[in-house]
């Protein structure tokens, strides 16, 4: 991996996100002998990988000291916590890299000494395939070689991009973050309407996630934009246009997932509170 890391690499927390990172790290070749985990119930299959590799990992292993970076994937209401702790082992140049969802850089701050280099970011788990797109916001202590590192360690699972507005974050975990959930519970209910319409369950299950998955990969890969792609499989007085008829009757979809996306928003922002 192409990445600049000055010394060792803590990730405290090596659950869904924090796991698909670590995998991500080690696909791109990142030094095992860098990596130190701290989490207290290790899943297995991370127990079995920090294994593999030889990397440091349990509830307190011994940690290094001035670390390069800290990645904080805790759930929110630990993140405080778990930087007070960690704090005496921060180094001048440690850049802490928090994907906590509605954890601000204000708060994340706060429990480390004040001139401490911080990076909010909301990935999505995609991560876990190398197809996550993560959005990231740098406080103002965070130097360009900081930030260098905290790309490099968010490309390892996909798409990054740096924002300038925190404020924006609430909306990116609305999307992107929480998004891959309303696109499965889209599965589910293709799979279910399926069924309700006569088909055995098995196919129901396979058509559906075959159909989500392969509309997903034409969406990353056409030159066309998600209105172009809607159009070109919607035959003038067809069977599509018959159910996009009801799917987009008084905007029914549109304006649900817009209810949905601003309820998550809001709970991002109440999160930081
Ligand atoms: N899941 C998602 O889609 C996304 C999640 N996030 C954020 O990522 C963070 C992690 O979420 P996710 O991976 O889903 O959660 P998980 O519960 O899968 O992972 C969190 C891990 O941290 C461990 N843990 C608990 N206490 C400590 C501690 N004191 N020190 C170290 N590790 C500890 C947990 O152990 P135990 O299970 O025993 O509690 C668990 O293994 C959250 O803040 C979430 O907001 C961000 C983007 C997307
Ligand atoms: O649901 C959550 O709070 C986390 C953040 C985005 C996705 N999962």
């Amino acid at each position: 991996m192409t990445m600049a890391l000055t010394g060792p690499l803590l990730l405290v927390g090596a659950g869904k996100m924090g796991g698909a990172l670590l995998e991500g790290w080690l696909r791109r070749g990142l030094d095992p002998a860098k990596i130190f985990i701290q989490d207290p119930a290790l899943p297995d299959a991370m127990r079995r990988l920090a294994g593999t590799h030889g990397i440091v990992a349990g509830e307190s292993p011994s940690l290094p000291q001035a670390p390069a970076v800290i990645v904080l994937a805790v759930k929110p209401a630990l993140a405080e916590a778990v930087l007070t702790a960690i704090a005496p082992k921060l180094g001048a140049g440690t850049v802490v890299l928090s994907i906590a969802a509605g954890r601000t850089l204000e708060s994340l701050a706060e429990p480390l000494h004040e001139t401490c280099a911080v990076v909010r970011a909301m990935p999505n788990t995609p991560a876990a395939v190398g197809e996550g797109i993560t959005v990231c916001v740098a406080n103002d202590r965070t130097s360009e070689s900081q930030r260098t590192v905290c790309e490099a360690l968010l490309s390892a699972v996909g798409d990054v991009v740096w924002v300038e507005d925190e404020a924006l974050m609430d909306a990116v975990t609305a999307v992107s973050g929480s998004g891959p959930a309303y696109v499965f519970h889209l599965a589910e209910c293709l799979a279910e309407a399926g069924i309700e319409a006569g088909l055995p369950p098995d196919l129901a299950a396979r058509l559906a996630r075959a159909t989500v998955a392969g509309a997903g990969a034409l969406l990353k890969q056409s030159e066309h934009d998600a209105a172009t792609l809607r159009r070109n499989v919607t035959s003038p007085n067809g069977t599509t246009a018959a159910a996009l008829d009801v799917l987009m009757e008084d905007e029914a979809l549109k304006s649900l997932l817009a209810r949905a996306v601003s309820a998550a928003a809001k709970r991002s922002r109440d999160l930081s509170s």
